[in-house]
């Protein structure tokens, strides 16, 4: 009996191998959704080379294309819903929003990164653990507590623009405005959280070991930098640079958020500490977080607001300091005027009120056209949705893309122009302005801490200053939401560097005002 096989059979095997090898590389967590459209994908990757580096702008693109506001994608082994309008995300992140109120793990950011210090509350999904969590900072951080932490945001945006007003020497230097905003939001979070700051300049080494360690860490979290989220085989070691680099970053972070821990439990065994989120919860006795939750908390409060709000500040200027900002930097003077005409009234009242309509408008508008997190936090949902003719089963993981959404033509008019204005009129100003800040049951915590910040900074910015545009046009902002981000697959913008000018209004009038917060804020 011969031992060969015949040319038929060969390819007969050959042929249910191959059969059976693409199905295994195209199979996903998830069975398909039925009726629910599908964009084609290839064996193994699924879309994620068609999404590239630019998943926002792919997918809406997608959407507008195909003329599908939601529809699934094969991410290498993983399904995920897209929702690409503003009124797709109001129907599962609003009106579904107890069904969608988890978040998937991601193997980088979950196995590989946070093995020390544990996830942050935004990146758990949805257990009693979280929901405690989640309470301790929504309270620590609602509309009374933020309140109550305005002196530090006196203090914080005082030193911020005296650096620039000195750095800039009378209008005759033009500055990259990202250190200062950076220092400005790492040293509210950790003054709410531990109690201290980052004394010295805009290039102490310990601000900027934060900030650079954050910002890789909150990388590996980015849905759309780490293939070996979706595709197994890139975790074997021999393939993996990112788990090298992924561990190395892990232990840079543990070194200092376990410096300004010890910090904190010094200061409260000598007497010295000063009241902070983290103080209260070690001190109170009747709270039951454990050390683990303790821990996701601090990191959470220094993680959450760096990136976020520095670009926001950041690209903000920006686009005010542009030939295109120059009408709306005029228009919030002069509203600010209006309502505050006395010498040094708007530096003073912008802390304890909000009464400048333009300038709340201006915030809104500045996170909506910058939409800072494009692609946002994913989540999970944990019952069933419904949706047009099919139901989306419990379990399935949920993308919102909300640059597009913000961006959405049928909701907002122009919305690829920076107008203010669209918040002070009725229909794009009622309900959700934007979805920078997400939506429904796990939307941003900080939202309030961040408004204030924003509202002040500008504020007080604008009476200060008068931006231009930077002398040699190479310097000129890319004001493009996306283009503007120096690493596209980031999960926050990261804005490419550029310079403004800075034109002091006022140097008397200046000089009196920081003279008066730096005599308020003198014991913080
Ligand atoms: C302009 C600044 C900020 C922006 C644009 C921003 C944006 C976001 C977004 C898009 C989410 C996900 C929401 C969702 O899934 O629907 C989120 C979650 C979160 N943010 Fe912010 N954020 C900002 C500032 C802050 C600050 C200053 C803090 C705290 C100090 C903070 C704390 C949190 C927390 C704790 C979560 C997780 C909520 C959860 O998963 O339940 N954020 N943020």
């Amino acid at each position: 009996m011969s031992a060969t096989l015949s040319p038929t059979t060969v390819s007969f095997l050959l042929l249910t191998l191959g059969y059976f090898l693409i199905r295994y590389l195209n199979s996903t967590d998830q069975p398909k959704i039925k009726d629910l459209p599908e964009v084609p994908g290839v064996p193994l990757f699924g879309n994620l080379l068609q999404l590239g580096q630019d998943h926002a702008r792919i997918t809406a693109q997608w959407a507008k294309k195909y003329g599908w506001p939601v529809f699934q994608t094969r991410l290498g082994n993983r399904r995920i819903i897209w929702a690409n309008t503003f009124e797709s995300v109001k129907h599962f992140w609003i009106t579904n929003q107890s069904a969608l109120i988890s978040r998937p793990t991601l193997y980088t950011f979950h196995s590989v990164v946070s093995s020390s210090q544990g996830f942050t509350i935004g990146t758990s999904p949805w257990d009693e653990s979280c929901k405690r969590r989640r309470k301790v900072a929504a309270t620590a951080l609602n509309r009374p507590a933020v309140q109550s932490y305005m002196p530090f945001i006196d203090l914080e945006s005082c030193v911020a623009i005296k650096d620039m007003y000195q750095d800039s020497k009378d209008g005759t230097v033009d500055l990259d405005p990202r250190k200062y905003f950076h220092r400005f939001a790492l040293n509210t979070s950790l003054t709410l959280n531990y109690g201290i700051r980052i004394d010295g300049g805009i290039d102490q080494e310990l601000l900027r070991e934060v900030v650079h360690v954050e910002r890789v860490v909150s990388n590996f979290r980015s849905t759309s930098n780490n293939w070996q989220d979706y595709i197994p085989l890139l975790r074997l070691p021999l393939v993996s640079r990112q788990n090298k680099a992924a561990a190395e970053y892990r232990q840079r972070r543990d070194k200092y958020l376990t410096t300004f821990l010890d910090m904190l439990k010094e200061r409260i065994a000598n007497g010295t500490d000063r009241p902070c989120i983290t103080g209260n919860i070690i001190k109170d006795p009747e709270e039951t977080l454990n050390e683990a939750e303790l821990k996701s908390i601090c990191l959470t409060m220094v993680s959450a607001g760096i990136d976020t709000v520095p670009g926001n500040m950041i690209m903000g200027l920006g686009y005010l300091a542009s030939p295109q900002g120059q009408h709306i930097q005029q228009k919030a003077y002069e509203e600010i005027m209006k309502v505050y005409p006395t010498d040094g009234e708007a530096w003073e009242k912008c802390l304890v009120e909000e009464k400048v309509p333009y300038i709340t408008a201006l915030t809104k508008e500045i996170l909506r056209f910058f939409t800072v997190i494009p692609v946002c936090l994913p989540r999970t949902s944990i019952k069933d949705i419904k949706y047009d003719n099919t139901v989306i089963p419990a379990g399935t993981v949920f993308y919102m893309n909300a640059w597009a959404a913000d961006y959405d033509d049928s909701h907002f008019k122009d919305p690829a122009q920076f107008i203010p204005e669209r918040y002070l009129h009725d229909q794009e100003g009622s309900g959700t302005p934007h979805y920078a800040f997400g939506a429904g049951s796990r939307m941003c915590v900080g939202s309030h801490l961040a408004n204030r910040e924003i509202y002040t900074a500008f504020l007080r910015m604008i009476v200060a200053f008068h931006f231009v545009p930077a002398a040699d046009a190479a310097d000129w902002p890319v004001l493009d939401a996306l283009g503007c981000n120096s690493i596209p697959t980031a999960l926050t913008t990261e804005p490419k560097p550029f310079k403004v000018g800075f034109r002091i209004r006022d140097k008397d009038a200046l000089d009196r005002w920081i003279r008066a917060s730096e005599d308020r804020t003198k014991d913080l």
